[in-house]
């Protein structure tokens, strides 16, 4: 019997399913218990020439069929309501906690590895769940209550039965840290292959055009060799532990038939008892096969739980699973200045900050830009004021108060648009009318062409927004940017998309944007700076700062 504390207690979190999956499996498993009374009634009548009682206990038998069908018809459905109950929990509790911020720095991470353990790893503790915590509720239960029936009947045969229980059961744990050490093992394959096949299917055109991509198809299969390697590992564990189980449970029927059978040559003890014992004592095993069944389905599954764990699939805290900005939260109003406190950021493992003491002010009215050389910092300081990075010291306020997540809006040098329409993608962050989302658009240099398209804003993006260029993809970012209505909104090289017609637009939009809202932007164009008062420059020494 192996607990799997984690699963367990999740289960548990949803006691009426979990205990009426047992209860019909105890009742199904009943059906199996009466079925073999039946049976050995029908044996013993045959022997004694009674066929009236014959033809009943037959009826019996043909009804208990028919009832077990019904109940465990019953107990499927249930024991499914119950898996997909906990398959849901946890992918409510991991999804939050696979976006939080910290995971965007996170360089161990890999988005394949993330997906593989969201999708098939949480599916692959159905079958743990479902059947294999069910199932070792009947053993616990029916288990004892049938060796002490045959102990009753024959003690011999009882104490060889519940020996052999006994065996069937701890066995198995011989190989339990085999088993964990080669499903992890099983589980990192598995991981390794889906991250790369994500990453070379992302990359497709820049390997082709590297001519890297037989390269990668080798890696590939190499990546998928390993996986192949690890299952039959795992595979060999799990054919040791049957053989433990199974070994036990023959030895058990064995020993308990050929004491009953000698018993009856020498003892004559009435044919019932006798064929009972031989019965009961087989089905003293069937809680243990369908547990070792199960435990072999499951097992797959159950290699990907470290991940889950390591993902916060279990951290049942609302804390935890909170997103960092609920959507479609409206900021409550304009404000006035941001205010960049003595901000210091140092990464983690490395000595010298990238930001070191920063103070500047960014005031509603005029646009301001943050410049610097490559590795400056500029992007660094956004994510510090989107709150995907910590400071290290300093604070950011925003009139006076810290500054949260939902004050900002931020159009990044890659946007990021979604599968869904236009319109989708522009009110991702709450419901907005026709004239706004054209006034938003018609301010980003972008409502023409989205009026040219047959369909619209109702036009589909496809994913990632490949369907569109890059300028027409930071131009529609920028809108959603704005009609997001956060009084703050940081805009990362809006113009490094665009030819110098489009960029002069979206610059000029940008001043007329700043006139009602603070908007700071990182840019490398010296022509995107024309006009702009405000500069904060950063360069890679951190001493050279302008501030107004
Ligand atoms: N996760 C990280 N761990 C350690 N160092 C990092 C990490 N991310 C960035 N850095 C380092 O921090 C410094 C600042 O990086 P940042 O991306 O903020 O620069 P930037 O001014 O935005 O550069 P660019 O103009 O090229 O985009 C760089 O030296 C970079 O190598």
């Amino acid at each position: 019997m192996m607990i799997v504390p984690e699963l367990w207690r999740e289960a548990a979190k949803f006691p009426a399913p979990l205990a009426w999956s047992i209860i019909w499996l105890v009742l199904v498993f009943a059906t199996h218990a009466a079925q073999a009374l039946a049976i050995a009634w029908t044996l013993a009548s045959v022997i004694s020439g009674q066929t009236d009682e014959v033809w009943l206990a037959l009826g019996m038998i043909l009804g208990i069929a028919v009832l077990r069908l019904l109940l465990s018809l019953v107990q499927a459905s249930s024991a499914a309501r119950l898996g997909g109950l906990v398959r849901r929990r946890l992918r409510e509790q991991a999804i939050p906690a696979a976006l939080v911020a910290p995971r965007l720095h996170d360089t161990t991470a890999r988005d394949g590895a993330i997906r593989a353990s969201l999708g098939d790893g949480i599916d692959g503790t159905d079958a743990y769940v479902s059947k294999y915590i069910p199932a070792t509720a009947q053993v616990v239960l029916a288990c004892p209550l049938v060796v002490i029936t045959v102990a009753i009947l024959n003690p011999w045969a009882g104490v060889w039965v519940g020996l052999a229980v006994v065996l069937a059961l701890t066995g198995p744990l011989l190989w339990k840290k085999v088993a964990a050490r080669r499903g992890l093992n099983h589980w990192d394959s598995y991981e390794d292959l889906s991250a790369d096949l994500l990453e070379s299917l992302r990359g497709m055109a820049t390997l082709r055009v590297l001519g890297a991509v037989p390269e990668t198809r080798h890696r590939l299969h190499d990546r998928s060799e390993a996986l192949r390697s690890a299952t039959e590992r795992v595979m060999r564990v799990s054919l040791a532990e049957t053989g433990v189980t199974d070994f036990a449970i023959q030895a058990g029927v064995v020993a308990a038939g050929t004491t009953a059978a000698l018993h009856a040559t020498t003892g004559q003890p009435p044919a019932l008892e006798t064929y009972l014992v031989l019965l009961l004592a087989s089905e003293a095993f069937r809680p243990i096969r369908d547990l070792s069944r199960h435990w072999h389905a499951g097992f797959m599954g159950l290699t990907a739980v470290p991940e889950l764990i390591r993902l916060g699939a279990f951290n049942g805290s609302e804390e935890h699973a909170r997103p960092e900005t609920p959507i479609g939260s409206e900021s409550p109003a304009t404000a006035r200045e941001l205010r960049i406190q003595a901000l210091t950021y140092r990464y983690p493992g490395t000595d010298l900050p990238v930001l070191e003491d920063i103070t500047h002010t960014v005031s509603r009215g005029t646009l301001s830009a943050v410049v610097g050389t490559s590795g400056a910092g500029k992007s660094t300081l956004f994510d510090l004021l989107l709150g995907f990075l910590t400071p290290e010291s300093g604070e950011i306020l925003l009139d006076g108060q810290t500054l949260h997540s939902n004050d900002l809006a931020v159009v990044s040098q890659r946007p990021v648009l979604f599968t869904g329409t236009i319109r989708q993608n522009l009110t991702v962050t709450g419901a907005r009318s026709d004239t706004e989302l054209e006034t938003a658009c018609a301010a980003s240099g972008i409502l023409d062409e989205i009026l040219s398209f047959s369909r619209g804003f109702d036009t589909e993006v496809t994913e990632a927004g490949l369907s569109l260029s890059g300028g027409q993809r930071q131009r529609l970012a920028l809108a959603r940017a704005l009609l997001a209505r956060r009084p703050v909104l940081l805009v990362d090289e809006p113009t490094s998309a665009l030819d110098a017609v489009r960029a002069a637009e979206v610059i000029h939009t940008l001043h007329r944007v700043a006139a009602d809202r603070i908007v700071l932007m990182i840019s490398h164009r010296p022509e995107s700076l024309l006009d702009v008062e405000s500069v904060l420059h950063l360069d890679n020494d951190h001493v050279d700062r302008i501030v107004p």
